[in-house]
C-alpha cells in the first residue's frame, strides 16, 4: 500500500481538485492507496483569521459564510450544516470569553482537514471507488510541549494499524492531515505544513511502500520557485538531505516529515498534482550520492540583541538568557556572539518576540539599571537565508554579492563543517538577497536588471539588441540582462518580469509620466537583484541624479557624457560615492564610440606608463566632414548635409561645428590621466565662421550656406598638395593644456590617412614616446555606441 499526501493547493476548487480525484483514481488502479488530505485552497489561514477576529470580539458572520461558501461543491451530496452549526457555536463561545486558547484554536483549524476529507471521500465514492473517511483525532496521539508536538509512537501505531486492519481490502482510506489528539482526547495540530508529518507517520506504521507528496510544485528546488525563477529541480535527494532543508525553512517539507522515514527506509516522491506524469524529486536513504546545495529561506523571524560593555568577560550570561528562554518555552533558530563578548545576537520565531523580550528584561532588570547592558533590542522585521550543503566560499561569494546589492547582513552563523551557513537580512531584502545569494552559491546564470534611460538613436538600438541577442549572451556568458524599464523624457514603462521585443509598443501605450523620484522608489522597493541603470540620453538631469542611483545600490553604464565633463567637484563626488557604495559606473562610449579607448588609458595610466600626449580626431561626425571636405570637390554645406543625413551630426550640427563635443571628450581623457580640469580649460577653435555665430535656429543658419561655403572654401585654398584637414583634440598632460582646433596633416601621416566616419586616438606615453599607440575605428553611429554600452553592461555582469 502507498500513501498519498495532497496538500491544499493540489485541492482548490475547480481543476485542482478534479486533478487530485483524476490522479487518485488512477494510482490506485495499480497498488492500493491511503490518502491524507489537507486543508482545501486556503482554508487553514481562513480558519487562523476567523479565531483571531472571534478572539478580539468582531463579527465573524460573513468571514463564516465565506468559509463554507468556499467548501461548497456543486452536485456533490455532502452536508456541511452540522458543521457549519458546530463551529459558529465555538467561535461565539470564543466571541464572548474573549481569550486565546491553544485547544480551542486547534479545534477550529481542524475544521478545515475534517471537511476537506470529508469531501474528498464524497468525491470518490461519486466516481465508484469505496472510499472511507477517516479523522487522524483517533489515529494519532501526541503530547505539546512547548510549541511543539511529540508524537506517542507506540499508541498511535497501535491505534492506526487498527483501524487499517478493519479496513476491506477494495476501501481506501481518507485521513486528516494535520490533527491529532492529546492524551485527554483534545485537539491539537502538527504544526503549519503538518500533513506532510502526518502521512510519513501513517506510511510508517503501516509499512506502506512509499509516500507520495502531491502538491503544486514538481520537486524540491535548490531554491523556493516563489522567490528564485532559476532555481534548479533536485531529482534526487537523501533522507539526511531532505531533512536538513525542511529543518531550514523549505517550506515544501515540514521540519519532521522525514523523520518517521528513516528508519523504515520508506522512499518520498514529490509530485505536482498539476502535471500528472512529470518527474518529481525521490528522497530516499541512498540520495544521488552528489551532495547537494540549495538555499531555503524563513521568514518573519525577529532578531534579539542584547549589548554592553558589563557583559565583558562576565560567565553565565548565556546560560541565563537561554535558561530564562527555555523556561518560557521559548525556542531559539539561530545565534551569533562576538568574540569580544560585547554582545549577543539571536533569532527567534516572530510570535514569541515580545515575551522574549520581556522575560529578558525581567533576568537582566539588575545589569540593566548599571547599564552593564545598555538595551535588549529586538528587531521583528528579519528573514534567515539558510544555505544548505557543502559548497567552496559560499560564505564569500554570498557577502560580495549581498554587499554589491546593498544588502545589510545583520547576522551570520556558519556551522563548523561548513555546510551550512545561515545568513540574518531584513525582511524586505528578503527576495533580492535569497537571489542574490542562490545565484552567487550555485554559479547559476546572474541577472542583471537594466533600467534604460533614453530610447533614442543609442538606447533604443541597445534595447534591440539586448532583445535579439540576450538568448546568446545567457547561452555563452550564464548572464541574462532583464530590461525591467523604459523611460524616455516624457513616458516610462516598468515591470519586474521585464521586456522583450514589445517594449516600443509598451512605451508608446504607456500611460505613465517619467519620475525620476518614482523609478528609483520602484527599483529599490521591487526586490530585483543587480539593478543597472543604462544613460542613453543627453540630459545633464539625468547625470545630477547619478549620486542617488549609486547611494540607492544601482551600477551605471551611460553613454551620455556629462556626468564626466561637467565640475571637477561633482566628477570627484561620484567617484566617492561609487568606491564608498562599491558600485561601477562604465562609460567606454563616452570617447571614441565603441573603440576601447577609455580602457586602454585606464590600463595604461593604472600600470605607471606615464601618459605624456592624447591626440586625435575625436569627433566622428566631423572627421567624416573634413575627410570629404579635403578630398572631394563639393561644398562645406553639402557635405555637413550629407553627414546630418547619415545620422552623424546632432540635430543642430552645430553642436559638433563648435568644439564642444570634442572639448567634453578631451575632458573625459584629461581626467582619467588624473588631471583636475574644467570645460573652461579647454581652448577651442570653433567651426562656426564668427560672422554666423549670432545666428537663431540651425534652418537659419544653412540658410547662410554661402557665406559658410567661403569661409571653408578659403581655408581649404591654403592646403598644400600633400594636406588635409583635420579637427584634432590635444591633451598635452605635462603642461595641462587642452586644445581643440582645425589643424592641417599631410595625407600620409596616420591622421591625414582616416577614412569615413573613423576616429584615431594617437597615445604618447613615457615608453611609447615617438612611435604612438594608435587606436582608430569608426567612432560614430548608434549601432556601434550601443554594442559599447552592451559591452559595459557584460562587463558589469562580470562583476557579480
Ligand atoms: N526548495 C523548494 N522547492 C520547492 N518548493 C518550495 C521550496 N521552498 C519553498 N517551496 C514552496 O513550497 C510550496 C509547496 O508547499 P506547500 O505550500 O506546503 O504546499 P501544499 O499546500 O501542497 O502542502 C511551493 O508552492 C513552493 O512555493
Ligand atoms: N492545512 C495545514 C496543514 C498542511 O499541511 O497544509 P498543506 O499540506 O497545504 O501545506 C496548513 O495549512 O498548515
Amino acid at each position: 500500500m502507498k500513501v498519498l499526501k495532497f496538500g491544499g493547493k493540489s485541492l482548490g476548487n475547480g481543476e485542482p481538485v478534479k486533478s487530485a480525484i483524476d490522479i487518485i483514481q488512477k494510482e490506485q488502479s495499480t497498488e492500493a492507496v491511503a490518502l491524507v488530505i489537507s486543508a482545501r485552497g486556503q482554508s487553514t489561514d481562513l480558519l487562523l483569521a476567523l479565531y483571531a477576529k472571534a478572539v478580539a470580539g468582531a463579527d465573524v458572520t460573513p468571514d463564516l459564510e465565506n468559509f463554507f461558501a468556499y467548501q461548497y461543491i456543486k452536485g456533490l451530496n455532502l452536508d456541511l450544516s452540522s458543521y457549519q452549526t458546530e463551529l459558529q457555536q465555538l467561535l461565539e463561545a470564543l466571541q464572548l470569553l474573549g481569550v486565546t486558547n491553544n485547544r480551542i484554536k486547534d479545534r477550529v483549524v481542524a475544521f478545515g482537514e475534517v471537511i476537506s476529507a470529508l469531501t474528498v471521500t464524497e468525491l470518490l465514492r461519486q466516481q465508484g471507488l469505496d472510499a472511507v473517511f477517516a479523522d487522524a483525532r483517533q489515529l494519532l496521539v501526541g503530547r505539546c510541549v512547548a510549541n511543539d508536538v511529540a508524537v506517542d509512537f507506540a499508541l498511535s501505531k497501535e491505534k492506526t494499524t487498527r483501524f487499517f486492519s478493519a479496513l476491506a481490502p477494495q476501501q481506501i482510506p481518507v485521513i486528516t492531515g494535520f490533527i491529532a489528539s492529546d492524551p485527554e482526547g483534545k485537539t491539537i495540530t502538527l504544526g503549519r505544513n503538518g500533513s506532510n508529518y502526518t502521512a510519513t507517520l501513517i506510511a510508517s506504521f503501516i509499512q506502506a511502500t512509499e509516500v507520495q507528496n502531491w502538491t503544486d510544485i514538481d520537486g524540491v528546488y535548490t531554491a523556493s520557485p516563489k522567490y528564485v525563477k532559476n532555481a534548479q529541480k533536485i531529482p534526487h535527494l537523501s533522507y539526511r538531505e531532505a531533512n536538513e532543508l525542511a529543518n531550514f525553512g523549505a517550506r515544501i517539507l515540514h521540519a519532521k516529515t522525514i523523520l518517521p522515514l528513516v528508519e523504515s527506509g520508506i522512499p518520498l516522491k514529490i509530485f505536482s498534482s498539476f502535471a500528472y506524469g512529470r518527474e518529481g524529486t525521490l528522497i530516499d536513504e541512498k540520495g544521488s550520492g552528489k551532495g547537494i546545495k540549495a538555499v531555503s529561506t524563513i521568514e518573519d523571524v525577529s532578531l534579539v540583541s542584547i549589548e554592553g560593555r558589563g557583559l565583558l568577560g562576565k560567565v553565565g550570561i548565556d546560560a541565563r538568557i537561554f535558561s530564562a528562554l527555555s523556561s518560557n518555552s521559548i525556542s531559539v533558530r539561530l545565534i551569533s556572539q562576538a568574540s569580544s563578548e560585547r554582545g549577543i545576537g539571536f533569532i527567534v520565531n516572530k510570535e514569541d518576540a515580545q515575551l522574549t523580550e520581556q522575560v529578558l528584561t525581567k533576568e537582566f532588570s539588575e545589569e540593566l539599571g548599571h547599564q552593564d547592558i545598555s538595551r535588549i533590542q529586538v528587531n521583528n522585521n528579519m528573514a534567515i537565508i539558510a544555505i544548505v550543503g557543502r559548497h567552496n566560499y559560499s560564505l564569500e561569494k554570498a557577502i560580495y554579492g549581498l554587499r554589491r546589492n546593498k544588502i545589510w547582513l545583520h547576522l551570520i552563523s556558519n556551522s563548523i563543517n561548513g555546510e551550512h551557513i545561515s545568513l540574518v537580512v531584513d525582511n524586505q531584502d528578503l527576495k533580492k538577497a535569497v537571489n542574490v545569494v542562490h545565484n552567487q552559491v550555485f554559479g547559476a546564470m546572474k541577472t542583471l536588471n537594466l533600467f534604460a534611460f533614453g530610447k533614442g538613436t543609442v538606447g533604443g538600438k541597445l534595447l534591440d539588441q539586448l532583445v535579439r541577442t540576450g538568448d546568446d549572451v545567457i547561452r555563452r556568458r550564464n548572464l541574462m540582462i532583464r530590461i525591467v524599464g523604459v523611460a524616455d523624457s516624457k513616458k516610462m514603462i516598468f515591470s519586474e518580469d521585464g521586456f522583450t521585443h514589445n517594449w516600443r509598443e509598451e512605451l508608446a501605450a504607456s500611460q505613465q509620466a517619467t519620475d525620476f523620484g518614482n523609478i528609483i522608489n520602484l527599483l529599490k522597493t521591487s526586490g530585483l537583484e543587480n539593478i543597472v541603470i543604462a544613460d542613453n540620453t543627453s540630459s545633464q538631469e539625468l547625470t545630477e541624479q547619478y549620486p542617488v542611483i549609486v547611494n540607492s545600490g544601482f551600477d551605471i553604464v551611460a553613454s551620455n557624457k556629462k556626468a564626466n565633463s561637467i565640475s571637477y567637484a561633482f566628477y570627484e563626488g561620484l567617484r566617492n560615492d561609487l568606491k564608498k557604495r562599491g558600485k561601477l559606473f562604465f562609460y567606454e562610449t563616452n570617447v571614441g564610440a565603441g573603440l576601447p579607448l577609455i580602457d586602454t588609458i585606464k590600463h595604461l595610466h593604472n600600470s605607471s606608463d606615464k601618459i605624456e600626449r592624447i591626440r586625435g580626431v575625436f569627433s566622428g561626425s566631423l572627421s567624416y566632414i573634413f575627410n570629404k571636405f579635403s578630398v572631394e570637390g563639393k561644398s562645406f554645406s553639402t557635405i555637413l548635409t550629407e553627414a546630418k543625413e547619415k545620422g552623424y551630426t546632432e540635430p543642430d550640427a552645430r553642436e559638433d561645428l563648435c568644439g564642444l563635443d570634442v572639448a567634453r571628450k578631451l575632458i573625459i581623457l584629461a581626467r582619467e590621466v588624473g588631471l583636475q580640469t574644467e570645460l573652461e580649460d579647454v581652448e577651442v577653435e570653433s567651426l562656426v565662421p564668427p560672422s554666423l555665430a549670432a545666428i537663431g535656429p540651425f534652418e537659419e543658419f544653412m540658410a547662410q550656406a554661402e557665406t559658410l561655403d567661403a569661409y571653408f572654401a578659403t581655408i581649404k585654398a591654403s592646403l598644400n598638395e600633400d594636406e588635409v584637414l583635420r579637427y584634432v583634440g590635444d591633451l598635452m598632460v605635462a603642461e595641462n593644456k587642452l586644445t581643440v582646433s582645425l589643424v592641417k596633416a599631410s595625407k600620409n601621416s596616420p591622421l591625414g590617412n582616416i577614412q569615413n566616419a573613423d576616429s584615431l586616438f594617437e597615445i604618447y606615453t613615457e615608453s611609447y614616446e615617438t612611435q604612438p599607440i594608435i587606436i582608430q575605428g569608426a567612432g560614430a553611429g548608434a549601432e556601434v555606441t550601443a554594442r559599447g554600452v552592451y559591452s559595459d553592461l557584460i562587463r558589469i555582469g562580470g562583476h557579480y
